[in-house]
């Protein structure tokens, strides 16, 4: 696919930069610099010509990236879906900049152009993608398309990210074992269709569960049915609100899926015989997860 359809797919932002106090400053990637900005950087949405340059550079700079991490591994190229404010990329993105993570985040997908993880997406140099099309969104992708956008970006590793829409299936049978996605719950209970942000929390309260949290699974075509590959555990309190229980659900969230994609980016998942995907320790070789 041309990269021009790429590009239709969304305005550019410019990104200034704002001195701040140095207490609160910290580095940020804008563009394709290397160089890191001392400042909090500040994004306005301008209506710029289409970025069919940022969709190359992008796939030229991460190409530029591609020696092994200190794993041994080749730098593994992602792709992140996600529908709104996008804190799990924003926390993938930061550990494929700090090291924790052998990847690059090559390509944001968004059903929703507007979103906050876009948005961040933008401001740091990360081509946006719009998929599916749509009658909100008729700048979007048909499969086939995302298809090509993928391999031509030669994508390894499909992250979910609080996507809202259903995978089809040949973009599932296009990553084999190579599709992850985070779901707010201890699946497999309070999963599947309609189970989705605070109306996962919701339910969870009113089932009255002890303990919730978030788990890490491979996707398939159906929601939430693929194999498990991680999961952490949170107290439900007697008084919690949704959001309560999504913040503490969501802070887990964050360790857990940057330590899951670190361990698919160092080829550290072992499949049990029985078809169970496990974490090889990065420190202990001898102990799974
Ligand atoms: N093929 C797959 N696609 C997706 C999966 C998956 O496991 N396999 N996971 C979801 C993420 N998800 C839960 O983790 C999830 C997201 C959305 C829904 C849902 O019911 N969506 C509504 C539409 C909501 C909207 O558009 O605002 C629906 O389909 O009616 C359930 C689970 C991502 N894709
Ligand atoms: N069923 C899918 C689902 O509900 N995913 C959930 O959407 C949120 C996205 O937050 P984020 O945009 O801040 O990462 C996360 O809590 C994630 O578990």
């Amino acid at each position: 696919m041309e990269a021009a359809a790429v590009a239709s797919s969304g305005t550019g932002l410019r990104c200034s930069l704002n001195p701040v106090p140095r207490q609160q400053r910290r580095s940020a990637r804008v563009g394709f610099t290397t160089k890191r900005q001392p400042c909090a950087v500040t994004c306005r949405r301008l209506l710029l010509r289409p970025n069919a340059r940022l969709y190359r550079a992008a796939s030229a700079s991460a190409s530029l990236d591609s020696g092994a991490g200190n794993s041994g591994v080749s730098r593994k190229r992602l792709a992140v879906f996600l529908s709104g404010g996008g804190s799990n990329f924003r926390s993938i993105h930061e550990a494929a900049l700090g090291g924790e993570v052998n990847g690059d985040v090559v390509a944001l997908i968004t059903d929703k152009p507007g979103c906050g993880g876009a948005e961040y997406a933008r401001c740091n140099g990360i081509p946006v993608i719009v998929f599916p099309k749509s009658k909100s969104a008729p700048e979007g992708v048909s499969t086939d398309e995302l298809l090509n956008v993928l391999r031509d970006l030669k994508v390894d590793f499909v992250l979910l990210a609080g996507y809202l829409k259903l995978i089809p299936g040949e973009l599932v049978q296009a990553y084999p074992r190579s599709m992850l996605n985070m779901h707010p719950s201890l699946l497999p209970a309070f999963g599947g269709k309609g189970y989705y942000g605070s109306r996962v929390h919701k339910a969870v309260i009113a089932s009255g569960a002890r303990y919730s949290g978030p788990t890490v699974h491979f996707v398939d075509e159906q929601f939430d049915t693929g194999r498990t590959l991680a999961q952490r555990v949170v107290p439900v309190l007697a008084n919690d609100t949704p959001e309560q229980l999504a913040a503490r659900v969501l802070h887990e969230e964050h360790q857990v899926y940057v330590e899951a994609v670190a361990a698919l980016c160092e080829d550290r998942i072992v499949w049990r015989e029985d078809g169970v995907p496990l974490i090889k320790s990065r420190t202990n070789p001898n102990v799974y997860t």
